[in-house]
């Protein structure tokens, strides 16, 4: 098994090959689809986390097989924190557009207005986001004057994060046969090839001649393209939905109510391939809502766990050639926004 700081150089083969099989499959799962209520989204218990590891790390593994969503509970991050990181996002985008114009998204880090076009639906996601990559911040925060003690809370806000990814991480690390810090080490914060991102995100109330639009998505169908995501969503504020990867062909959706106190976790495209495919990436979406349910604005964070640029990507029984993470992501970055960013 190779180190996962090791460089190598992947062949041409194996990038062309990353691109197509994944987004092959997202390009089929625009549809608006049916809903179903039948799937269990379960609840992960990560208290006392140390000493009940295998227990959790057994847990963990048989949600991601099943479902490739599960909720994490008693994670260790203060509600208040999380309270104060979308107060502070909602500051941020209730900054003048010219302000935010002054950060632009470049590199998954920065700001960016219905520039995502989703491969599953053709048209751009009703949202404005803004990206926190921490190596790839000049000049991309906020001044003090305009948003005072922005940058403080949310790094403080991504590292509380990271942390709880790893913890996640290093049980599915063990179920792999690696050791239990493998993940740990592919995404240290400390080095100048980290990746991983906080995402702040705002989806647009819905404008009054848009409602009943079924044309238009928040968020169109796709799968994360990192290993593992950590997603906090507001009381009330509705619309994701997934769909499990090994169910794509029924188009079934089934609906995630907020919960403040959870938070709502995905496999990746990156840990399924580094996983030899025995943990598989889930569609996912956020709707519109219909008449009759909530049409003001969401916000959401989402907390990416992106391997660092020079790690390799080497699944234990080689079902894919390696590749460094940094190229993967590249790949799938440039699907999703072309060459501008
Ligand atoms: O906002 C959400 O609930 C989901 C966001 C999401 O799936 C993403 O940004 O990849
Ligand atoms: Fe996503």
């Amino acid at each position: 098994m190779t180190s996962s700081s090791t460089v190598s150089t992947p062949s041409a083969a194996a990038v062309g090959e990353a691109e197509l099989v994944e987004l092959r499959k997202e390009a089929r799962m625009g549809a608006l689809g049916t809903e179903t209520g039948t799937r269990e989204i379960r609840r992960i218990d990560l208290s006392d986390f140390e000493n009940r590891r295998a227990e959790i790390a057994d847990q963990l593994w048989d949600a991601a097989v099943d479902i490739g969503f599960f909720q994490l509970v008693n994670h260790g991050i203060e509600l208040g924190a999380v309270h104060e990181a979308f107060a502070m996002t909602e500051r941020f985008f209730a900054l003048p557009d010219a302000v935010k114009a002054q950060y632009p998204l470049k590199a998954n880090a920065g700001w960016e207005s219905r520039a995502q076009v989703r491969p599953s639906t053709g048209t751009p996601d009703q949202k404005e986001s803004y990206q926190i990559t921490r190596p790839r911040m000049a000049g991309l925060y906020p001044s003090e004057e305009e948003l005072p003690g922005f940058k403080k809370t949310m790094l403080a806000f991504e590292a509380q994060s990271w942390a709880v990814g790893m913890r996640v991480l290093s049980c599915f690390a063990l179920k792999l046969g690696f050791d239990d810090e493998f993940f740990t080490r592919a995404h240290a914060p400390s080095s100048e090839t980290y990746q991983s991102t906080l995402r702040l995100l705002h989806y647009y109330a819905i404008p009054p001649e848009e409602q009943g639009s079924l044309a238009l998505w928040r968020a169109g169908a796709h799968t994360d393209f990192d290993c593992l995501t950590l997603l906090y969503q507001r009381p009330g504020q509705g619309g994701l939905q997934v769909c499990p990867g090994k169910e794509m062909e029924a188009q079934a959706w089934t609906s995630i109510p907020p919960d403040e106190t959870a938070i709502t976790c995905n496999i990746g495209d990156m840990l399924m391939r580094w996983s030899d495919d025995r943990l598989p990436s889930n569609f996912h979406r956020v709707k519109n809502p219909v008449p009759g349910e909530y049409m003001g604005p969401r916000y959401s964070l989402a907390f990416f766990c992106q391997a660092n640029t020079d790690a390799v990507i080497e699944s234990p029984a080689g079902k894919y050639p390696p590749i460094t993470a940094g190229e993967y992501l590249r790949q799938r970055v440039a699907a999703n926004f072309g060459k501008k960013y």
